[in-house]
């Protein structure tokens, strides 16, 4: 199932005459968990303020199941949850006051609201903390008790903009996991911002790298492995003990090998175009090697990252 929710299409907003956005063109399907990475400055809270409404493009559109988030900000809000990188509560009222607050203010019925939100705080881990005043919550409470306040409208879309800043690996393993779990089970569409790789590997069907504006590659984490390394997206370990063949030069001229590293004797890792991980172990065994092991490792998004980064710093000097 991919059907659209979220639509950029040629989005741009120019300041002080910079692209904050610069002609962003992408699709984000319903129940889909959207990563926007990127580093500091890239554009990531531009976009989302304009998918809200809260910011007016310089050209471009941006709809929300339909709606033009620009002309029409307030039916946007109405099927929008927004969790923004530091939530704020009124501090003298407790966690469920809290809630009951943004359902009044959302015209809910209040026994629907309690319900609702008793729900949530369950949801969110809260319960033993309903009643305790938010002052009182630590950053990860508060970012929980954030999520719980989104959902209280039940909406359709979620919007997280850095939500895992400043809590505890463990606050943030509990978050992310919330999150991918109401996703899924509530069929909800989640977009959220980050520069930290690993979250959002960890729970993200489909990313896009942001630099500078411009939205330089999508995919999931092979999509973007294929995209960025495209040459030599496989990378084959092997270990054997030599025979009489040099397995080294071999292996450089087999086609579909673009590199052979020597970790050390006896030892390679071979960067190759596809996953030639039997016809490798082909070879040794037929050369009279012994072999010790053979094993494929995938790129993670680090490696992506990392790769994208270095290729553009030297781009961009040359
Ligand atoms: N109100 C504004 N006025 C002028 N320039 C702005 C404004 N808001 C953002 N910018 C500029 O637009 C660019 C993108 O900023 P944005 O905040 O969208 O990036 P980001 O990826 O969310 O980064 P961060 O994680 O640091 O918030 C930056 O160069 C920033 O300085």
């Amino acid at each position: 199932m991919t059907e659209p929710i979220i639509q950029f299409n040629d989005l741009t907003k120019v300041y002080d005459k910079e692209y904050a956005v610069d002609h962003l063109s992408l699709s984000i399907n319903k129940g889909e968990i959207f990563g926007l990475l990127g580093p500091n400055g890239a554009g990531k809270s531009t976009t989302i303020l304009m998918t809200l409404g809260l910011s007016e493009p310089t050209s471009g559109t941006v709809t929300v199941n339909g709606i033009n988030s620009t002309n029409h900000p307030i039916d946007v809000k109405k099927i929008v949850g927004y969790l923004p990188d530091d939530v704020g509560f009124y501090h003298q009222m407790t966690g469920l006051e809290n809630l009951m607050y943004t359902a009044s203010l959302n015209g809910m019925d209040r026994k629907e609201a309690k319900e609702r939100a008793l729900h949530l705080l369950e949801l969110v881990g809260l319960t033993d903390a309903k009643d305790k005043r938010t002052d009182k919550y630590s950053r990860g409470m508060r970012q929980r008790l954030g999520l719980a306040d989104v959902l209280m409208k039940n909406p359709q879309v979620i919007i997280l903009d850095e939500p895992t800043i400043g809590i505890d690996p463990e606050g943030v393993r509990e978050l992310l996991g919330l999150i991918k779990d109401l996703s899924k089970k509530e069929q909800i569409t989640v977009l959220l911002s980050s520069h930290d790789l690993h979250q959002v590997q960890r729970i993200c069907d489909r990313v896009g790298i942001f630099v500078k504006g411009k939205l330089l590659a999508t995919g999931n984490i092979n999509d973007l492995a294929q995209q960025l390394f495209n040459e030599d997206a496989y990378l084959i370990n092997l270990e054997y003990i030599s025979g009489d063949t040099n397995l080294i030069e071999q292996f450089k001229n087999t086609a579909g090998i673009n590199e052979v590293e020597e970790i050390h004797p006896g030892k390679l890792k071979l960067h190759c175009e596809a996953d030639l991980t039997k016809q490798v172990a082909k070879i040794v065994f037929e050369s009279g090697a012994e072999l010790i092991q053979i094993s494929k490792s995938d790129y993670g998004l680090d490696e992506i990252y990392h790769r994208y980064f270095e290729g553009r710093d030297q781009s961009e000097t040359a």
